[in-house]
């Protein structure tokens, strides 16, 4: 793992968000996109070598909408940024960790993202990043 890319944070508001993270920060998001493959709407933040992932779902059955309605807004994920996302996930299927999408799926800002569960990692679950050619 080569550093923590991005922190995710589920939100009912990414408007309300964003002016709260704007104030927190001192400065402006960089970039809002909508992954509608994951059903959210993103907002990014940088943060020295690492970003601040806002989230609000997009569609009802959203992993977002589901994880608000359990245990409300807050940290949803941490995703590390991987150099070669294949072999990650071919070592650490070999550890243990299960693996949601063996098969890298497109992420925001320009990533290749692959899932574990957080039944495997401490009840957090973790994102694999690779930057896209
Ligand atoms: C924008 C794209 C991308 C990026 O480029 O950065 C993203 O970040 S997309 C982010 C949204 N996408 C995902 O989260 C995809 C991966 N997630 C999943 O596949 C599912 O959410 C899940 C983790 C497998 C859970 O799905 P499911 O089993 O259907 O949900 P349940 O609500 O039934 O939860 C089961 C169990 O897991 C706990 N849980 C759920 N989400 C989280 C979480 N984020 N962190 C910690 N724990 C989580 C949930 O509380 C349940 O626990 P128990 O009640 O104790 O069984
Ligand atoms: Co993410």
């Amino acid at each position: 793992m080569n550093k923590i890319e991005h922190i995710g944070i589920a939100v009912k508001d990414i408007n309300a968000a964003n002016k709260i993270y704007q104030k927190l920060l001192g400065y402006e998001h960089y970039k809002t996109e909508e992954v509608a493959s994951e059903g959210v709407k993103t907002s990014f933040f940088t943060c020295g070598e690492s970003k601040i992932e806002l989230l609000e779902a997009s569609t009802k059955d959203s992993p977002i909408a589901k994880f608000i309605d359990k245990k409300g807004e807050g940290v949803h994920h941490i995703a590390f940024s991987v150099s070669d996302i294949r072999a990650e996930v071919r070592r650490l299927k070999k550890e243990g960790f299960v693996v949601l999408n063996e098969e890298p799926k497109k992420g925001a800002d320009n990533k290749w993202v692959v899932f574990l569960h957080p039944k495997s990692s401490n009840g957090v679950l973790v994102e694999l990043c690779q930057e896209r050619e």
